[in-house]
């Protein structure tokens, strides 16, 4: 079994790595959103300007917040719904609890794997739906307030909530697959996950959607074609890949997948070798950054803030590969080593 608590290898720098995440995220966050709405909207350099304190503070604002949450949270407890049985968990259900945890590290990464009051899941509800609905929430608006603005929304506005629409629905269409995610089965319910869900989704993933308002780009057929394409390249090797994995996994006989080869590993679980994850040991990730890039070109190269996405996402994910990279080679041991050897290639075939 994994060592857990304070034998545990720590992650994301230990204790100073979560200190500086901890003041990182919220004060990024911050930043592109005053830069987004300025002239230059300079991804790099101080902000504008800082807002006074009191504009800050909006009683309804904090009211809608809890609005929706509580929405969301009177949905998510419908009783006309289905219920799926998850993954066996890291802790096998055997909690041990360390005197000395870092209180940092554990605010930052959480304590508690999966924490539920009766059968809501605070952590399986947060990955989802506030955070995801609310970022095409988000999206719909500033498209509306750009059709007011100008008197209709332009090709690039239609293009990025069309994009991330499709993502959001395809997330949520897949709701069950989260089951199986590193974030449900590994990571406690800490910052990271409660302000990533809750904060940094809706608001950052926006952040092209909120660019084009203030920063409008004409955009062309032709050019509005070839991004369509690439968005739609990615989205088939993204789907493809999670599908394929997925179908495997709930069952390897399927006559979808029954032909892959595969090579088997002590635990009787097997790994895929040919097909999607036959490409690269990522093939899922390279999806998702391809469709990343289609998010961004429609608001032009003037400007590296509509990259930001797409830079921090590459980091993330090279990251999370790293850490689930760490966890199957934990898991599998040498089987995960003849895989690697096999399919050499992480993300970006012959490059990474
Ligand atoms: N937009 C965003 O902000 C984010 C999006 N994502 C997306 O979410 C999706 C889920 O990603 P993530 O949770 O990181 O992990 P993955 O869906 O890539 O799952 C990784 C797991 O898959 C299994 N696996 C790995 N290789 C093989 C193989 N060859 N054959 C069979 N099983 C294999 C292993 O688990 P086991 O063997 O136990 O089944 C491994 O731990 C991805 O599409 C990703 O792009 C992820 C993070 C953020
Ligand atoms: C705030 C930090 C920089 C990092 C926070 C990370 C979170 C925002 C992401 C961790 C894993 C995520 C997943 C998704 C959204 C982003 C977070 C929560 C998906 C739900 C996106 C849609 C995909 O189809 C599934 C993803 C699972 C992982």
């Amino acid at each position: 079994m994994a060592p857990q608590g304070s034998q545990a290898e720590l992650e994301f720098g230990g204790p100073l790595g979560a200190a500086a995440l901890l003041l990182l995220l919220p004060a990024t966050m911050f930043h592109l959103l005053l830069v987004a709405r300025s002239g230059p909207a300079r991804l790099l350099g101080p902000p504008p300007y800082l807002p006074e304190l009191e504009e800050l503070w909006r009683p309804w604002a904090l009211l809608l917040c809890l609005t929706w949450l509580g929405l969301q949270a009177a949905l998510y407890l419908l009783p006309a719904r289905k219920v799926a049985e998850g993954q066996e968990l890291k802790d096998k259900s055997r909690l041990r609890y360390p005197i000395n945890g870092n209180p940092i590290y554990d605010f930052f990464l959480g304590r508690e794997l999966n924490p539920r009051i009766c059968s809501f899941d605070f952590k399986y509800f947060c990955e989802l739906r506030p955070g995801l609905i609310g970022w095409v929430l988000i999206n719909l608006a500033l498209l509306m307030q750009e059709a007011e603005l100008r008197g209709s929304p332009s090709l690039a506005m239609w293009l990025v909530n069309g994009f991330q629409l499709l993502y959001v629905g395809d997330a949520l269409w897949h709701e069950e697959a989260v089951l199986t995610t590193m974030d449900i089965i590994h990571d406690g319910f800490g910052f990271m996950l409660a302000f990533g869900d809750l904060a940094w989704v809706p608001f950052t993933y926006s952040l092209q959607a909120q660019f084009l308002l203030y920063h409008p780009e004409p955009l062309g057929l032709p050019l509005a074609s070839v991004i369509c394409l690439i968005n739609a390249v990615g989205y088939y090797i993204f789907r493809g890949a999670n599908s394929q994995k997925n179908t495997f996994r709930k069952n390897p006989s399927d006559p979808r997948v029954a032909d892959l080869e595969t090579i088997s590993t002590a635990t009787g679980r097997r790994l895929l070798v040919s097909g999607w994850w036959g490409m690269v040991r990522h093939p899922n990730y390279l999806g998702d950054l391809i469709m990343a890039l289609a998010w961004s070109l429609p608001c032009g190269v003037s400007h590296l803030l509509p990259y930001f996405y797409l830079l921090y996402f590459t980091a993330l994910l090279v990251h999370r590969e790293a850490r689930d990279e760490q966890q199957c080679l934990q898991k599998y041991g040498l089987a995960w080593h003849a895989y690697c050897q096999r399919v050499p290639y992480r993300i970006v075939p012959y490059i990474y």
